[in-house]
Formats: structure tokens, C-alpha cells, sequence
């Protein structure tokens, strides 16, 4: 049935043609216009996407039928931040670590959660193993400045073949467990569109910059998806009405989010050459109770 005013409905089209003039926005223009576009987009739409989290607990928990107040579900959900960020000053190693299997895990789920008939425990390492393909790959194309980051974090220097083991380890875990599901029928997909969409991000990350390679993912393969997701969970459908609503009520949460970023910079995050790792450890601090409440939805 067509819905009245319904957007975006070929979603996957618009990410694929928009990737392909991101591409030519890389080679069109140098990296610091790059990286002031891809703050931006991740300023904005990337905290989008995390900012109505608590809209999204309270309405799981009412057609749950489980009563929570908004008070003690906002003050678990700051307590949890807090936990994060001192978790990044006190040990950033581990600190670091738990965020880039949590990232995986989320961007895998993202992606491959609507193509599941069926989940079982294979799922969780399905999911993770393809993000990390996705975020090893990356690292690849860039491994000096993503070391550099890291060190700034943690104080550790990895090394560079690492991060291709990391690659070739998760391809080969992914290939097994794809395998494996598509022949019990679990799973729906189409195996070669898979890998062009793989193809198409590395000649992204070779061809941009580290910050802009990983708005072009963040943005485009991940928060535009997760956006529509959660309109269509929140209020039923994608229509211009659904988003304004959507828009009001994230605006505050968004607007705090970016206010703190901004007022953290201001007393800590000063030094350009350590912006970045300031950047991402922010970034992590706030996604990680995000991650776990797309992960409840998705149940
Ligand atoms: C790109 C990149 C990193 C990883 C970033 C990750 C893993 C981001 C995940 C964001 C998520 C999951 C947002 C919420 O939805 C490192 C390791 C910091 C090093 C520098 C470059």
C-alpha cells in the first residue's frame, strides 16, 4: 500500500549515488575542506541520530507495557555517559578497545538487522565481524593517522600489519558465518551486492581523508538508515510531518550534546594536534548507551 507523502523510498539508491559525489567531493577538494565538512555533517547528523534515545527507551518500554519515569531513565542514561568518559581518562586502552567492538557490532547490526528471518547466537558475531571489516578497512587505508589518534588516546603505537590481521581475520569470520546462515535460511541478502557495497568503501577511504572517509560511513551508511529506522519505529512512517516531530523532540538533546562538545573543548581539547582524539573519545563516551538501546530495539 503507497503511504500519503512517504519519503526516501529508495534509501539505498540515494546512500549509493550520494557516496559517489562524496567521492568526487574528495577528489575535487583537499583535506582540510574535507575534514570541515565531515565535522559538520558529524556535528549534526551523526549526534542526530543518538540524540532521541530516551524518546526511544520510554516508547520500548511503554509497548512493553513496563512503567519508567523520564527522571530516573534520563539520570541511568547520564550516570552511563559519565561511567564512559571516566572510563576513557582512567584506562583509554580498554577504554578504546570495548568502543571499536561496540562500533563494529552496532554497524553490522545496522546494516543486517532488517535482512535476519531468524537470529540465534551466530548473530552477534555476524554482526561484529562486519563492522569490523568495515572499520578494518579503514584503518588500512589510513594506518598512519589512525595510529596517531590511537596514540593519543592510549599512549600505545600499534603496528601497521595489525590492522591488516584485524582485516583478514573478520573477512574470513564473516565469509564462514555467511555461509553457515544462508544455508539454514536465516538470513536474506545477496552476497554480490554485499561486496561491490565493500569495494565501493575501500575506494572511498583510499581516495578521502580519515575524517572524511569516516563521515562518508557514519553519515551515509549508518546515522541516514538509523534516522529512518527510528522515525518509523517513534511515529509509524517517513513523512515530512514524522520528521519535524522527530526533529523537536531530539533538538534539546542534540543541542546539549554539541554545547558540551564545544564547552569541553574550550578547557581541554585546545591543542589541534590532539583535537581528534579529543573528537572520537567524546564521540565514544556518548555512544556507547546508545549503541545498547538501538541493540534492545532491535530484539
Ligand atoms: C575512525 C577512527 C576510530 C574509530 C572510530 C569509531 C569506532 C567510531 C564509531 C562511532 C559510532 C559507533 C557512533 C555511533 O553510532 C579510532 C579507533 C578512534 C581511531 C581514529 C579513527
Amino acid at each position: 500500500m503507497k503511504k500519503e507523502g512517504t519519503i526516501f523510498k529508495n534509501l539505498d539508491g540515494f546512500v549509493l549515488v550520494t557516496t559517489f559525489f562524496f567521492l568526487w567531493f574528495a577528489i575535487s577538494f583537499g583535506d582540510s575542506v574535507e575534514d570541515i565538512v565531515a565535522y559538520f555533517l558529524i556535528l549534526t547528523f551523526g549526534i542526530l541520530h543518538g540524540a532521541n534515545d530516551l524518546k526511544l527507551i520510554q516508547t520500548s518500554n511503554s509497548n512493553a507495557k513496563k512503567k519508567s519515569s523520564f527522571l530516573k531513565v534520563s539520570s541511568y542514561y547520564v550516570f552511563f555517559i559519565l561511567i564512559c568518559a571516566s572510563l576513557f581518562y582512567f584506562l583509554p586502552s580498554l577504554a578504546l578497545l570495548t568502543f571499536v567492538l561496540f562500533s563494529g557490532y552496532h554497524f553490522g547490526e545496522q546494516h543486517w538487522s532488517s535482512k535476519f528471518k531468524r537470529r540465534s547466537k551466530a548473530t552477534l558475531w555476524f554482526y561484529s565481524s562486519y563492522g569490523l571489516i568495515v572499520l578494518s578497512l579503514l584503518f588500512v587505508s589510513h594506518t598512519i593517522e589512525v595510529n596517531t589518534v590511537i596514540e593519543n588516546i592510549t599512549g600505545h603505537y600499534i603496528e601497521p600489519n595489525f590492522f591488516s590481521y584485524l582485516l583478514f581475520f573478520n573477512i574470513g569470520l564473516f565469509a564462514i558465518l555467511y555461509l553457515l546462515l544462508k544455508k539454514n535460511r536465516s538470513l536474506e541478502s545477496n552476497w554480490i551486492r554485499e561486496i561491490f557495497y565493500l569495494v565501493v568503501f575501500l575506494v572511498v577511504f583510499k581516495t578521502a581523508s580519515l575524517l572524511w572517509s569516516f563521515a562518508i560511513y557514519f553519515i551515509l551508511w549508518h546515522s541516514l538508515p538509523s534516522l529512518v529506522d527510528q522515525i518509523k519505529f517513534l511515529y509509524g512512517g517517513i513523512t515530512r510531518k514524522n520528521i519535524i516531530l522527530y526533529l523537536k523532540t531530539s533538538l534539546i538533546y542534540w543541542a546539549i550534546s554539541v554545547i558540551g562538545l564545544l564547552v569541553l573543548f574550550l578547557f581541554f581539547g585546545r591543542d589541534s594536534n590532539t583535537f581528534i582524539a579529543f573528537f572520537f573519545s567524546f564521540l565514544a563516551a556518548i555512544t556507547f548507551p546508545h549503541v545498547l538501546v538501538m541493540t534492545r530495539l532491535n530484539k
